[in-house]
């Protein structure tokens, strides 16, 4: 039980300030002694206590050993011998500094005698073995039963227990020791969390920033587009635009001769196409092309183009996105029922890519010329509706012009019309687009690559036919697995186009108006024509006997710029 009241005076004083150690103060008479307080332990109720000139053995030449009261400790000078009980001091003050290094180091408390002269010896021990004889003996003191002071390299260590003294003595260092103890875990913890939630803030802050930015973008964007989309025309992006479009080109869905093909997003609802055009190629003439004749183009049969990207060397088309890609993905044999469409489909899928090249020769204000119709540049929607895209080799001339002028062969070997090829066959025209046309026809109807180009060089232009095509033509071996009558009819029918549309010279081709005519109908009125490569019509047909002929019939006029 404490006998203490909470008003009485504490028998010390331990003070504390902010830049100073803590020290604690006995109240000795005359003196007071004042010692650093170096360590406190309150779970163990230990208090470690120096003296400020490391010379604690002169606190006892004026004071008993009752100075540390209430404080009591395990009594012990640990360098005496353990049954003293009287103590001798001595003072070494006059011993110069020489002797006191030569002294037995190991010797406990022996370091303490450089800086201290005051000696404490057990009474027992012999004058002559610590070598004390340049030292003056100074008094004896008795050591309390079972008490001795404990020091250690000049720390004293004094016990406490809450009976011996008022327990609000020590509250405040109690307290002062585990407040601080707590502050700097706080303070630690505090930092920590701070920055860690300083940084989190940061960092959301940031993505809201850019979330919102991107989303201001996303929705101007969009806006742009649909102004644009009313206004019939392309709608222009920034390269940025074109990545965020495509999520960094993340997916992507074909790659053509000239670039790669990525799906994006305008909006959750509407999906594109983004065609990616190498940047090394050419001059950029196909891309201006492609951008200036597209845009211009509003056909159900057309793939429309919504939008181009010219940024820096940058150069992108957005198209529509059409899921079922290109119509080369389902040239198929009929006896492939994965892929194969049906005959219904087939036609109508023909059908489409025949009103779809009639509106560009006739249906716009100048004749649209493709030059390359071949199965890769026929998209397929949502609905088999065929989209004829691939501007890049069009051209744009008058209505009222018959023939182009043309460079350089262009467009796609196997669906090149000879005279393309080689202005020897004849002059460029419409006709060379529905030569095309024809070879696509025959795809679809052999549901595979039917025709192979051999080109041997200039003057020679010969075409490897399929004979099972006449076969069907003539009602011989059909070649190709047909379960219905009516599938027959719309197969041979095809067929019968088809090889209308690749007749060699092409005054003997139908226009794209034909060619929708014949389609529409039953097919059974159609005549039959004759094969253009079997040996009579000339398999290979020598350059300078085509010029003749056509030359005859149709003059050369300049494409429009
Ligand atoms: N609008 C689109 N929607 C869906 N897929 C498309 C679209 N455009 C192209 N693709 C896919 O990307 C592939 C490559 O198309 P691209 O037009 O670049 O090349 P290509 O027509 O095959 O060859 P080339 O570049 O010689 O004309 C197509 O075969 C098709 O599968």
């Amino acid at each position: 039980q404490n006998n203490y009241n909470s008003s009485d005076e504490c028998p010390f004083r331990l003070s504390c300030s902010r830049n100073k150690n803590q020290t604690i103060e006995f109240p000795a008479i005359p003196v007071p002694v004042k010692l650093v307080v170096t360590d406190i332990d309150c779970q163990s109720q230990q208090l470690y206590i120096s003296h400020p000139q490391n010379c604690l053995s002169s606190i006892f030449l004026t004071n008993n050993f009752s100075i540390f009261y209430p404080f009591y400790s395990s009594y012990y000078f640990h360098y005496l011998p353990s049954n003293t009980d009287n103590i001798t001091f001595f003072n070494c003050s006059s011993v110069g500094q020489h002797h006191l290094r030569n002294w037995d180091q190991t010797r406990p408390g022996a370091q303490d005698m450089l800086s201290c002269p005051i000696y404490v010896a057990g009474s027992d021990e012999s004058v002559i073995e610590l070598d004390l004889f340049p030292c003056t003996r100074m008094f004896d003191k008795v050591l309390p039963i079972y008490s001795s002071y404990y020091i250690w390299e000049n720390h004293l260590r004094l016990n406490w227990s809450e009976k011996t003294f008022p327990s609000h003595c020590l509250k405040y260092e109690k307290h002062n020791k585990l407040s601080k103890n707590t502050s700097i875990i706080l303070v630690t913890t505090g930092a920590i969390v701070g920055s860690t939630m300083l940084v989190v803030l940061i960092g959301a802050f940031f993505r809201v920033y850019f979330y919102f930015k991107a989303k201001g973008e996303d929705e101007t964007r969009l806006e742009n587009f649909l102004k644009d989309y009313e206004a019939s025309k392309p709608t222009r992006f920034s390269y940025a635009d074109i990545k965020r479009i495509t999520d960094q080109f993340k997916e992507k869905v074909g790659e053509g001769a000239h670039g790669a093909v990525y799906k994006g997003k305008l909006s959750s609802q509407i999906v594109v196409a983004v065609k990616m055009l190498n940047n090394a190629e050419g001059d950029g003439r196909e891309f201006i092309n492609e951008v200036g004749t597209m845009g211009k183009i509003h056909h159900v049969n057309v793939v429309r183009l919504l939008g181009f990207c010219a940024d820096g060397f940058h150069r992108a088309l957005v198209y529509g996105f059409f899921p079922n890609g290109s119509l080369q993905n389902f040239i198929s044999p009929p006896d492939n029922k994965d892929a194969f469409l049906g005959w219904d489909l087939l036609q109508q899928i023909a059908l489409g890519i025949a009103i779809g090249i009639d509106y560009l020769h006739q249906g716009c204000d100048h004749r649209i010329l493709h030059f390359d119709i071949n199965p890769h540049n026929v998209l397929l929607d949502n609905n088999f509706i065929p989209k004829i895209s691939d501007f890049g080799l069009a051209k744009l001339c008058s209505k009222n012009q018959n023939t182009v002028s043309m460079t350089a062969a262009r467009g796609t070997l196997g669906y090149m019309a000879p005279e393309v090829f080689s202005r020897n066959f004849g002059n460029v025209s419409y006709k060379s687009d529905i030569y095309s046309y024809g070879m696509l026809l025959l795809e679809i109807v052999g549901g595979r690559k039917n025709t192979k180009t051999v080109i041997n060089d200039e003057e020679n232009f010969d075409v490897l036919y399929p004979d099972w095509i006449h076969g069907l033509l003539d009602g011989g071996d059909i070649h190709i697995p047909i379960d219905e009558e009516g599938e027959f009819k719309i197969a041979k029918k095809l067929a019968i186009v088809g090889v209308w549309c690749i007749q060699w010279h092409s005054m003997h081709r139908p226009s794209m108006k034909t060619v929708v005519q014949m389609l529409q109908g039953e097919g059974e009125k159609l005549s039959v024509p004759s094969n253009p490569f079997n040996a009579s019509y000339s398999m290979n047909i020598t350059a300078n006997t085509g010029t003749r002929c056509l030359n005859l019939e149709l003059d050369v006029i300049q494409e429009l710029d």
